[in-house]
C-alpha cells in the first residue's frame, strides 16, 4: 500500500492576474507520509493557509497537483471535492467551529452523517473516550471549556478515519497548559493510531510535537527540520524573519 497520505507537486497559486498577482504558493513540492505529524511554519503571508486550502480542495491551484491517498484530486468537480472534504479530510480550527446546538456526541457523529455513513454510537463513544471526554457526550459546546471543545473537534476530525487531518493553529486560542494537553493528544493520534496530521502553527512549542517542520517563505519551501526541538525551531524562525526583513520589497510577482 502507498505510504503517502498527501502529495503536492509543483504547486503554484496566484491570486489575481497571472502576471501581476500575488504568488501565494510558488512551486511547492511536499510529501506527507501516512502516520506522520508535520508542522508548517513561516512568516505571515508565506502561504501556509493557502497550502492547507489547496490540500483541502477549498482552493484550486493555478498550477501543479494535489494527490490524496494517491488520487489526483486537483481537477475534481466541486461535488467530488465536497465529498473529499467530508470523507477523507478532517479539520481542526483555532476557534473549534463546533455546532452550538449539537451535543459533543452529535458533533462527533456529524461528519459520519454528512458522509452518508451510519453514526455508530459505539464508534462515537470510542472517539470521545480517546480524547478523554467519555463523560461529556451529552454536553453542548457552551457547557464545555475551550480545551474540551477542542477535544470534541479533534474527535470529530478523526471520525471518518480521514487520509489527513489539517489543523490550523489548533492551540492558538488555548492557555499554555491546555495547549500542551491538546498537542499530546494529536501526538498520540499519530504515534498510536497512525493518523496523519498537517498543522499550521506560529508556535515553536506546538511545532516541537511534530515529526518534522516545513518552513515556507514567500510561497516556497525554505527548509525542513526533522525531530524539531523548541529552541531549534525558534532559532530557525528568527533567522527567517531576519532574512525577510533584510530582503528588498519585492514586486508582487518576481517573474
Ligand atoms: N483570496 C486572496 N486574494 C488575494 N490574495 C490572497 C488571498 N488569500 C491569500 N492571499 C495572499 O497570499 C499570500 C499568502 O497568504 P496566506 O494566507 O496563505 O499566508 P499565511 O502564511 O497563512 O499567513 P498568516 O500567517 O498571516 O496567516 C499573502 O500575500 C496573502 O495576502
Amino acid at each position: 500500500m502507498d505510504t503517502t497520505a498527501v502529495q503536492v507537486r509543483r504547486l503554484v497559486r496566484v491570486y489575481g492576474d497571472h502576471q501581476r498577482g500575488v504568488r501565494a504558493l510558488d512551486g511547492v513540492d511536499l510529501d506527507f507520509a501516512r502516520g506522520s505529524f508535520t508542522a508548517v511554519m513561516g512568516p505571515s503571508g508565506s502561504g501556509k493557509s493557502t497550502l492547507l486550502s489547496c490540500i483541502a480542495g477549498l482552493d484550486r491551484p493555478t498550477e501543479g497537483d494535489v494527490l490524496v491517498d494517491g488520487d489526483n484530486v486537483t481537477f475534481w468537480a466541486e461535488d467530488a471535492r465536497t465529498q473529499l472534504r467530508r470523507e477523507r479530510i478532517g479539520f481542526v480550527f483555532q476557534s473549534f467551529h463546533l455546532m452550538p446546538y449539537l451535543t459533543a456526541a452529535q458533533n462527533v457523529a456529524l461528519p459520519l452523517r454528512l458522509a452518508g455513513r451510519k453514526a455508530d454510537p459505539k464508534l462515537v463513544r470510542t472517539l470521545l473516550e480517546q480524547v478523554g471526554l467519555a463523560g461529556r457526550a451529552g454536553h453542548l459546546p457552551a457547557e464545555l471549556s475551550g480545551g474540551q471543545q477542542q477535544r470534541v473537534a479533534i474527535a470529530r476530525a478523526f471520525a471518518t478515519s480521514p487520509a489527513v487531518v489539517l489543523a490550523d493553529e489548533p492551540t492558538g486560542a488555548l492557555d499554555t497548559a491546555t495547549a500542551k494537553d491538546i498537542l499530546r493528544l494529536l501526538r498520540t493520534a499519530v504515534t498510536d493510531l497512525r493518523q496523519t496530521i498537517v498543522m499550521v502553527t506560529h508556535d515553536p512549542v506546538a511545532a516541537s510535537y511534530a515529526d518534522r517542520v516545513v518552513f515556507l517563505v514567500d510561497g516556497r519551501v525554505a527548509g525542513h527540520m526533522e525531530h524539531p526541538t523548541v529552541d531549534a525551531v525558534a532559532g530557525q524562525l528568527a533567522q527567517l524573519d531576519q532574512l525577510v526583513a533584510a530582503a528588498p520589497a519585492a514586486p508582487a510577482v518576481a517573474r
